[in-house]
């Protein structure tokens, strides 16, 4: 008897939301090149034909016609006895809307899985949006039975409504699991996402493939990095990061099982993952959204030289614009190095002093000004000035303004509003002052693949090693203001992702009234942060779609030890249930 073998196609691609026939044009071609591999099946990533996530824009019911229609148009096309398709849709049955996992085969919809554990914390809102599925068997597809759990369903949280989606489909007679994700990036990811695929594979003995999106989305990016694991652990095959890539995987079935030995592909990590992420959202979120290209401040500074060389690794030189806009403060210096990034990027780069603006407000304001100190009001009336003409030119042109506030700076509100916040996206939104620096240096030494701009030293030096200066007055340093940016970012750190109470920070050795301070411009900066553009998120915890505060918020910590909780003062009445009272 000739040996079992199934040839699965991983098909990691970039969607577009709401590009319901774009996606299907994707899905249909990867079919072909699945075909021309002799495939038996192709699998794409979650919720495919709508684009991940599609937030609210699912719960619109010609979007949901509009999703089901291609996928039956699709069936029909697997009339060919070309391979078997798996692509996750939305699906409505019962008046219920599922996120679902389509199996395309023979000219119909051969299945239909429906996820079954919703993700509803950090960056999704899954219970919002869809109804739970039922526990799942597998779908078979020739003669392999395969499991299909849907993302989340493989992550197994500790909690009473968690459904055992890969336990139930080991115990069903699943082979293989072929598992659909839309899973986006963040630092570490990675070993996390490993960590949980070993612990399925050892708990159901199975193999599991992890099909994951690739792209940027609003502020999400989808690395890709798909990858397989054999039933020993061993890695079956392994994609790279950050880009599409389709591969065709050949499964033989062994006295142990379904083996595979696939390529593997290098990986990126640290530092480098995040700069291709900061990459690929702006690409993402330039081309999905039809601009011609952006522009950008250059200040001779750290944060919009890394800016402008993301703009260029992401949409080429051609396509960005840099504009200086000197003003008395502005530094020689600061001209001169804008200059020099301008030309390493080799970008189109124009020098407009904005004098005349910042004059003319300070004129019109005169007498409403009258006795009254100057103060921050004339250093925002600069980057306001500056913000207004970037405005201008990308009306003009059409091109998008790109805002360059680090993490830092949106943490504690060192921007100005409708100033230097002014633009349609930041790529740098969720990295933090000292990670712009060592991101600069690394861009100096090194660019992922795929970057359109040029190698080499591309930050000329003396912008990393000058100390930080928004130049809005004499001799301004943001450090005159600002702790070291070291320890700023240390204890930003512990506020935002590890929302640690004052009384731990202060007890690790930092500053009372450093801390203090920080944390009430923390708080006091939600509303900026709200009308601030959205950028890409790179940490465990970005501001936006994680971190989600309240802007009208009296409660601050103010560092105190407070006593533990008194278990004494609640009985066990307290807790009971209604029904307890009903017996
Ligand atoms: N809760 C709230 N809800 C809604 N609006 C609120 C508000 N609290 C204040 N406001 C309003 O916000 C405005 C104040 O904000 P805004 O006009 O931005 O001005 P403001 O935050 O006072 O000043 C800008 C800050 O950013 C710094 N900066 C500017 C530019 C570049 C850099 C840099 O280092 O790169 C730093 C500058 O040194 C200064 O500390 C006022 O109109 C106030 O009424
Ligand atoms: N002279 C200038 N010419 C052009 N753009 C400017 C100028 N000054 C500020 N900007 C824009 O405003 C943003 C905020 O800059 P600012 O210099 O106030 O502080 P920063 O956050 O340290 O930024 P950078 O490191 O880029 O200077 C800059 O990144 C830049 O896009
Ligand atoms: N789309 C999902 O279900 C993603 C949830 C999962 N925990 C992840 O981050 O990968």
């Amino acid at each position: 008897m000739s040996e079992q073998q199934i040839k699965i196609t991983l098909a990691q691609l970039n969607p577009t939301v709401g590009d319901v026939t774009g996606n299907a044009a994707k899905a249909r071609a990867a079919r072909e090149t699945a075909k021309a591999a002799g495939a038996d099946l192709v699998v794409l990533s979650e919720l495919f034909i709508a684009g991940y996530p599609p937030e609210d824009l699912v719960l619109k019911p010609a979007f949901q016609a509009a999703c089901r229609a291609e996928i039956e148009q699709l069936a029909r096309e697997t009339a060919d006895g070309g391979p078997a398709m798996l692509i996750g849709t939305p699906w409505v049955e019962d008046d219920k809307l599922y996120n679902a996992c389509a199996l395309l085969d023979g000219g119909r919809i051969a299945a239909l899985r429906f996820k079954a554990n919703l993700p509803n914390y950090g960056v999704f809102d899954e219970k919002r949006l869809f109804a739970r599925g039922p526990a799942p068997g597998p779908v078979t597809v020739r003669g392999v039975r395969i499991g299909v759990p849907i993302c989340e369903d493989i992550w197994l949280e500790e909690s009473e409504e968690y459904e055992n989606v890969v336990e139930c489909l080991a115990e069903t007679g699943a082979e293989i699991l072929v598992v659909p994700n839309g899973s986006p990036y963040a630092r570490d990811k990675a070993d996390l996402r490993l960590s949980i695929v070993v612990a399925r594979v050892t708990e159901s003995g199975l193999p599991l493939v992890y099909l994951n999106e690739v792209g940027g989305q609003d502020e999400l990016i989808f690395d890709g990095a798909s990858f397989a694991l054999n039933a020993d652990l061993s890695v079956a095959a392994h994609l790279p990061a950050f880009e599409e890539n389709i591969t065709t995987l050949l499964w033989r079935k062994t006295a142990d099982g379904w083996r595979c030995n696939g390529p593997i592909a290098p990986q990126l990590e640290g530092d480098k993952a995040d700069y291709a992420a900061c990459v690929l959202g702006l690409r993402d979120y330039v081309s999905k959204n039809g601009f011609p290209g952006v522009l950008l401040g250059i200040s001779g500074g750290i944060d919009s030289a890394l800016c402008a060389a993301i703009a260029v690794d992401a949409l080429g030189a051609d396509k960005v614009r840099g504009v200086m806009l000197p003003f008395r403060y502005t530094a020689q210096v600061s001209l001169d190095d804008a200059a020099k990034l301008a030309a390493a990027i080799g970008i189109r780069y124009e020098v407009l002093p904005i004098a005349d603006a910042v004059n003319g407000f300070e004129r019109i304001l005169a007498p409403v000004f009258t006795g009254l100190e100057r103060d921050i009001t004339e250093e925002n009336l600069q980057a306001r000035a500056r913000g207004t003409l970037l405005m201008a030119i990308s009306n003009k042109t059409g091109a998008m303004v790109v805002t360059t506030g680090n993490k830092s700076e949106m943490s504690v509100g060192y921007a100005t509003l409708y100033g230097d916040m002014n633009g349609g996206f930041n790529p740098i939104k969720d990295i933090y002052k000292t990670e712009v620096f060592r991101l600069s240096s690394l861009r100096n030494s090194w660019k992922p693949d795929g970057a359109l701009g040029p190698s080499g030293e591309v930050i000329p030096t003396n912008i990393i090693t000058r100390p930080p200066t928004a130049e809005l007055r004499e001799n301004q340093t943001d450090q005159d203001s600002l702790p070291p940016y070291d320890m700023l970012d240390a204890i930003l750190e512990r506020l935002v992702e590890r929302e640690e109470p004052l009384a731990d920070i202060i007890a690790a050795g930092f500053d009372r009234d450093v801390v203090t301070r920080i944390d009430r411009l923390l708080n006091i900066a939600e509303y900026k942060r709200r009308q601030a553009a959205p950028g890409v998120k790179v940490t465990r915890k970005n501001f936006g779609r994680d971190r989600r505060y309240p802007i009208t918020n009296r409660f601050r910590d103010f560092g105190k030890v407070l006593p533990a909780p008194d278990e004494m003062l609640v009985t066990r009445t307290s807790r009971a249930s209604a029904e307890a009272f009903e017996g």
